[in-house]
C-alpha cells in the first residue's frame, strides 16, 4: 500500500517558519485537535554521528524538562522517509533574533533577562545546561487575556479589557547536556564565554548565564556579536561597551553576567531575585 506520512495525515502545513542548520520548521494545524503547532523536519542523522547524538539530546531533554512556561513545550517525535520530525509548541511573536531590529525599552529587557532566568533555573533544578542560548533560541508568545484572568485592573468598557501579555521562552533544545558527565556539542561561539572553548566544563550552569548576558547586551543594541578575534577576547576580559540608553544598574547586571571568572555570574535563581529586575516594594 502507498506509505502513509504520519506528518501529512495528521497535520496541514500552513507555512514555513524558517530554516538553520537544524533542518526546516514548519506551522502547521493538527488536523483532529485544530491547534497550531511548530514542527522541525530534519534529515535523518547518520547512525553514531554527532549529529544524532544532537538529535537524541533534543527529545531526552524535553523529555526530561516537560513543562515550563518559560521553556518551549514538546508534544511528540517521529521518524519516517528518511527524516526525523518534533512536534512543539508554536509561539506566534518570531524570534528575538527578528526582534533585535529596534532596541527594547528598558522594561522589555528586564522582563527578557527575567524570564529567560526563570526558564534557566528550571532546567538548571533538572541538572541540565542549555548552551546555546542566543536571540535566535528566544521565541516570543504574545497572548490576547482578559484583565480579570491577568489580575490587572482594567476600567470597565469590554474591549479595553484586553490586555496582551508577552513570553518570553527558551526553545532549540539541541545542545542540552548534563551537567555531571556533559557531553559538550557546543553552541554559536558569539555567545559563549571563553571556559567552554577552552573545555573547562566546571561551571556549565554560568555559561548559559554568560550567553543570556550577551543575548541581552545584543537586544539591547550592543552588537553585532563578533564570532573571533580582538573584540570577542575583550568582551571575555569583561569589557562590555555602556549601553547609554539603559541605567546605570542594567548595565552593571549585564557585566556582571558576562563575568571573565564564572563564580563572579549572578546564578539563573539569584537574577530571579534580583532588585535590578523585579524591584520588590520596599519592605
Ligand atoms: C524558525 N522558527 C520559527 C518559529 C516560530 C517563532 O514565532 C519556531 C518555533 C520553533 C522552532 C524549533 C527550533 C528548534 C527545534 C524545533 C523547533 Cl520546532 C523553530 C522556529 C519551536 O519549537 N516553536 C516555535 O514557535
Amino acid at each position: 500500500e502507498i506509505s502513509t506520512s504520519r506528518y501529512t495525515e495528521e497535520f496541514f502545513e500552513v507555512c514555513k517558519l524558517g530554516d538553520g542548520e537544524f533542518g526546516s520548521a514548519y506551522k502547521c494545524v493538527n488536523r483532529l485537535d485544530g491547534c497550531v503547532y511548530a514542527i522541525k523536519k530534519s534529515k535523518m542523522p547518520i547512525a553514531g554521528s554527532q549529529y544524532e547524538r544532537t538529535a537524541l539530546n533534543e527529545v531526552y531533554a524535553h523529555a526530561v524538562l516537560g513543562q515550563h512556561r518559560h521553556v518551549v513545550r514538546y508534544y511528540s517525535a517521529w521518524a519516517e522517509d528518511d527524516h526525523m520530525y518534533i512536534q512543539n509548541e508554536f509561539c506566534n511573536g518570531g524570534s528575538l533574533s527578528e526582534a533585535m531590529k529596534i532596541p527594547v525599552s528598558e522594561h522589555c529587557l528586564k522582563q527578557i533577562i527575567l524570564q529567560i532566568a526563570h526558564g534557566l533555573k528550571y532546567i538548571h533544578s533538572k541538572g541540565l545546561v542549555h548552551l546555546d542560548i542566543k536571540p535566535g533560541n528566544i521565541f516570543v508568545h504574545r497572548e490576547e487575556s482578559t484583565s480579570v484572568e491577568s489580575g490587572t485592573e482594567s476600567c470597565g468598557d469590554d474591549d479595553s479589557d484586553m490586555v496582551t501579555l508577552v513570553k518570553y521562552k527558551i526553545g532549540d533544545l539541541g545542545h542540552v547536556t548534563k551537567v555531571n558527565n556533559p557531553k559538550v556539542e557546543e553552541g554559536d561561539c558569539r555567545y559563549l564565554p571563553k571556559e567552554i572553548l577552552i573545555e573547562n566544563f566546571s561551571h556549565l550552569y554560568k555559561a548559559d548565564i554568560f550567553s543570556l548576558g550577551l543575548t541581552a547586551f545584543e537586544m539591547g543594541g550592543g552588537g553585532p556579536l563578533p564570532k573571533n578575534g580582538d573584540l570577542w577576547h575583550s568582551i571575555r576580559e569583561g569589557n562590555l561597551t555602556f549601553l547609554p540608553q539603559y541605567s546605570i544598574e542594567l548595565n552593571q547586571l549585564l557585566k556582571s553576567m558576562v563575568h571573565a571568572d564564572p563564580e563572579c555570574r549572578p546564578s539563573a535563581f539569584a537574577l530571579t531575585k534580583s532588585q535590578v529586575l523585579c524591584p520588590q516594594a520596599t519592605k
